[in-house]
């Protein structure tokens, strides 16, 4: 280990008073020896790097505080044991700057005061034990450990609600015996209630006492029934509108136009049997299909939603978006969203486009195309519908959120760190390449492509949304008028620089994700900015300060940087392809694990 590492550990054990251990000649434990290769006690190295990985002194009946800031100067350590001494005082805010530990076990001492933000961001954490202690404060950020097995707090004086870890993932959990109040989250049915027991506050399975509903909720549940009730209501009258609307229509039309309508029915499906609708309405549809449904703008049986196959929703018809309760979730540049859930509990999103003026075929081909084209991290189309003046798109919902809120809305203390972030940017640019790979001959880009349109899906992944829903507009098109692509583009060029634009979109989220600064909305040019700075040769400033106090490496993001400026150029031509952005970030990647595993 180097000298300074040494240093520092001498010094976190100089804070721990001896306690029962004999410290003769096996200790160690001093800057003029090694801990490796003089082998110190309770420390063990690896072999090849010999660096610290694993400090275990369990049951040495030390005495003193823990000095976090001294122990992690030893950045390789992955275990820490601490168990069973007389150790006291705050677990210190610093020990996250061991962020490579895996293994933090605290338990049996005397630690007090509230748990430090701080811990959740050691996001490598498996296994964490600060059980019988004196701690006290809340556990919030600590469900955000997403890859957490086991969480040991009992015998605490801890408060607040237990927030939701991710119980599907946890093999041990156990908080009786704090001062832990509110409903017990949804723990899969994998948790007893001894994990629980012994907190006066706590209610809901797996304990046997029912939480009470407070007077407040019971009031905006009573609300909310009476706005559901009212949004029903109007749906319905909607519907009689339409339906009469329909038979009307049915009267004064022709029989071989009807049965053309119903021809047009079948390529959506055409499964009478799935039928739920009511005798009236069924009366009312006639021949024609489950899924047609007449335009609301123009008073025809002009399109259909067309449900592509999907398990979230096989079977879903336009009627049962229409009755569902919907909420509106934000309004962008180019239309709204809503969350619609269906009967089942089924979650959907609604994207509304206005005005887009793509003919119906068009648009139908283009869904098609895209649908045929799956990738995990690209969200599928669930469903689409087509009317003159607006589309609309089903996907499923997300309910993690977007990039976007990940790192612009969440409180500070929750981390994204470099490796994470890395990820991300490594995930979005294969998945965008393989999309630009895939539809290139169909001249279907994203058209789109920012940090709200990618989606954190169950397992927190990032997931690609919206693709293909835009195209660039004409105009946009007038700087590829002396360039070579334009050869041969049947688009005149539209959809090569819809390519293109996807890349400075992309170079965009890359900006966001290393200087963790918002675009959107504000009016602030985050890439001039970031020229500017850059020019001034002021790079470091650019960086997000939540990575530099990490300690992430600043080539390595000084690389991004670079990949980002690259997608940026103000010149389309000169924006590389999204698979010549996998090779940079890839290395950059490569760069990382090899440093991390041989990191002193
Ligand atoms: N499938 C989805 N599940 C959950 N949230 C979604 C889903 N699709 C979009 N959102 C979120 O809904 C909000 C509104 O989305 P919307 O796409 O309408 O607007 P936008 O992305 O801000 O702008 P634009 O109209 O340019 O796409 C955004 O915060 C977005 O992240």
């Amino acid at each position: 280990e180097d000298q300074q590492v040494r240093q520092a550990l001498v010094q976190f054990m100089g804070k721990l008073s001896p306690g029962n251990v004999q410290r003769g000649p096996n200790w160690g434990w001093n800057v003029t020896s090694d801990p490796c290769t003089d082998n110190w006690l309770g420390v063990k190295c690896d072999n090849n790097s010999k660096s610290v990985r694993k400090i275990v002194l369990d049951h040495f009946n030390l005495t003193g505080v823990l000095d976090a800031g001294s122990l992690c100067v030893a950045t390789s350590l992955v275990v820490f044991s601490l168990n069973d001494n007389k150790v006291i005082g705050e677990i210190p805010k610093e020990i996250s700057s061991c962020r490579y530990l895996t293994h933090l076990y605290l338990s049996g001492n005397g630690f007090s005061g509230n748990l430090p933000g701080s811990l959740s961001r050691l996001s490598n954490l498996k296994r964490l034990d600060i059980s019988n202690n004196g701690l006290s404060g809340e556990l919030t950020g600590l469900s955000r450990i997403s890859g957490l097995l086991s969480f040991f707090a009992q015998n605490n004086q801890l408060s607040g609600e237990i927030p939701k870890f991710d119980f599907s993932n946890l093999q041990d959990f156990n908080v009786s015996n704090n001062n832990l109040s509110g409903p017990i989250p949804d723990v899969n049915g994998r948790f007893n209630a001894s994990s629980f027991l012994g907190n006066l506050g706590l209610c809901g399975q797996p304990l046997p006492n029912i939480c009470p509903t407070p007077p407040s909720a019971r009031k905006k549940h009573s609300s909310i029934n009476q706005f559901l009730m009212y949004s029903g209501f109007v749906i319905i009258g909607i519907i009689v509108v339409l339906l009469i609307g329909l038979i009307l229509i049915k009267k004064k039309k022709p029989r071989d136009e009807k049965t053309n309508a119903a021809k047009e029915g079948v390529e959506v499906n055409n499964d009478s049997n799935k039928s739920s609708g009511t005798s009236s309405e069924s009366k009312s549809r006639g021949n024609r299909s489950e899924y047609s449904i007449t335009s609301v703008e123009s008073g025809m049986p002009s399109s259909s939603l067309v449900v592509l196959t999907s398990p979230v929703v096989n079977g879903v018809r336009f009627e049962d978006l229409l009755r569902a309760p919907a909420e509106l979730v934000g309004r962008g540049k180019h239309g709204s969203l809503y969350k619609v859930i269906l009967d089942g509990g089924v979650m959907l999103a609604v994207k509304r486009i206005k005005d887009w003026g793509i003919s119906r075929e068009d648009f139908k081909k283009r869904m098609q195309k895209i649908d045929q084209v799956k990738h995990p991290k690209v969200l599928p189309i669930v469903a689409y519908y087509c009317s003159k003046q607006e589309k609309l798109l089903v996907y499923g919902y997300q309910q993690n959120g977007s990039l976007f809120r990940l790192l612009h809305e969440y409180q500070s203390n929750q981390s994204f760190d470099w490796g994470s972030r890395l990820s991300v940017a490594a995930s979005i640019a294969e998945a965008l390449s393989f999309m630009h790979d895939v539809l290139r001959d169909d001249g279907i880009a994203h058209g789109n492509l920012k940090s709200s349109n990618i989606l954190l899906n169950k397992d927190m992944e990032p997931c690609i949304s919206e693709y293909g829903l835009m195209v660039v507009e004409n105009e946009d098109c007038s700087f590829l008028a002396h360039s070579n692509s334009l050869k041969d583009d049947p688009t005149g060029g539209r959809a090569y620089s819809t390519f293109k634009v996807d890349i400075y979109g992309f170079g965009v989220i890359l900006l966001e994700l290393l200087t963790g600064k918002i675009v959107q909305n504000t009016g602030f040019d985050l890439a001039k900015w970031v020229h500017s700075v850059v020019r001034e040769e002021w790079t470091v400033e650019v960086f997000d300060k939540v990575l530099l106090s990490e300690g992430a490496n600043e080539e390595r993001m000084v690389n991004l940087l670079q990949v980002a400026l690259k997608c940026i150029n103000p010149s389309p031509d000169a924006r590389p392809s999204m698979n010549q952005v996998i090779e940079m970030i890839n290395s950059i990647k490569e760069d990382d694990e090899i440093s991390m595993s041989s990191d002193p």
